[in-house]
């Protein structure tokens, strides 16, 4: 089998593009996916809803407490729905996604592959591992080195036995603390991301000392931090001192839960999950302070109740609204170019 070329190129699930040609892009969703891993039992008195969610009287409650019913967590189950939704994304001036489904959370490229040729949105699929809790025996058993292989092999030659390739590293998934398996993944991940020149994404753990604590172990290990984007942002760093001073570590920031408005957030209740005009607000205060061009932005859908079949506001809920709100709160048109266009696409063009 021939090695591609990488270099100036971006690697999606149907091949190499041109970079220019990807557009409008959400860098952080999963268009088929289990989270089963992350169950989180239903408030008590709640279990008949949890039982039988997908009625119009409990949307409400499934958007308050979505890890609540398990057949939420089954996004796999909405390949059909989800190309409607690519459609409707590519309708709305959408041109990419990257996927990041990876090990451990039932990646499904040949999927990805027929939602791309069906759809025409270049997709962009996730080589690596999710959180400690997925990880198999022969994951915890393998060195850096085997795993550093997989990895590359998984950009190079294809993944889970079939050719297609993925185009990024992650979500490279890490809880707090970071456990030993976690850590073993980073060191691997920042190694093969030194053969490759590649993009990588990581998902933090919930405390606002995770992200450095990642960007830490990754640059020990040779990683590229410029070519690295940290997720999730908006559930993990909430003050602004924090947030600038993790910014100079030059990490590309992402905020990726638009749409996801949640009293409690069931795995940590001690933090409030801001609303979407909190975010456009977080996002107004980092371009002010000089990084415009290291945010990125995304919808993270990984359950059945954002999608627009069951009421969600689907994959076009920022182009059709949260961009229009941007504008209002002062952003240029060329400053939302930026966070859609300019920097997805220089993060995912292979070194
Ligand atoms: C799929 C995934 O990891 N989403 C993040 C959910 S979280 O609640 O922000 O950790």
């Amino acid at each position: 089998m021939s090695v591609p070329r990488l270099s100036g190129k971006v690697q999606t699930v149907l091949g190499l593009v041109d970079p220019d040609l990807l557009g409008r892009t959400m860098t952080h969703e999963h268009l088929t996916m289990t989270f089963d891993c992350c169950y989180f039992p239903p408030p008590a008195g709640d279990e008949a809803i949890a039982e039988n969610p997908f009625q119009m009287r409990h949307m409400h409650w499934l958007r308050q407490n979505p890890y609540g019913c398990r057949e939420n967590l089954l996004l796999q189950q909405e390949n059909a729905a989800v190309q409607d939704e690519l459609l409707a994304y590519r309708e709305a001036g959408g041109g990419a996604v990257v996927e990041n489904t990876t090990a451990g959370i039932d990646r499904d490229l040949p999927t990805l592959k027929r939602l791309a040729e069906n759809t025409g949105v270049h997709i962009v699929a996730g080589a690596g591992y999710y959180v400690d809790c997925t990880h198999s025996e022969a994951t915890r058993g393998a060195s850096v080195e085997k795993l550093t292989d997989i990895i590359v092999g998984e950009v190079l030659r294809g993944a889970d036995g079939t050719d297609i390739r993925c185009g990024v590293i992650g979500e490279i998934g890490t809880g707090w603390p970071v456990t030993e398996s976690e850590a073993k993944v980073l060191r691997a991940t920042a190694q093969a991301q030194a053969q490759l020149g590649c993009p990588v994404i990581i998902h933090p753990g919930r405390d606002p000392a995770a992200p450095a604590e990642v960007v830490r172990i990754l640059q020990e290990a040779g990683g590229d931090i410029g070519k690295t984007v940290m997720s999730h942002l908006d559930r993990t760093i909430f003050d602004e001192g924090e947030l600038l001073e993790f910014a100079t570590l030059g990490s590309y920031l992402e905020y990726d839960l638009f749409g996801t408005e949640m009293l409690n957030y069931p795995y940590d209740l001690t933090l409030d999950m801001p609303s979407d005009s909190q975010r456009v607000k977080t996002l107004a205060f980092l371009a002010k302070e000089g990084y415009g061009d290291k945010i990125l932005v995304a919808h993270d859908i990984h359950t059945k109740n954002r999608l627009t079949k069951y009421g969600g506001h689907g994959y076009s809920h920022i182009l059709r609204s949260i961009v229009p709100k941007m504008l209002m709160r002062g952003f240029s048109q060329q400053q939302v170019d930026q966070i859609l266009i300019d920097n997805p696409k220089r993060w995912l063009t292979f070194k």
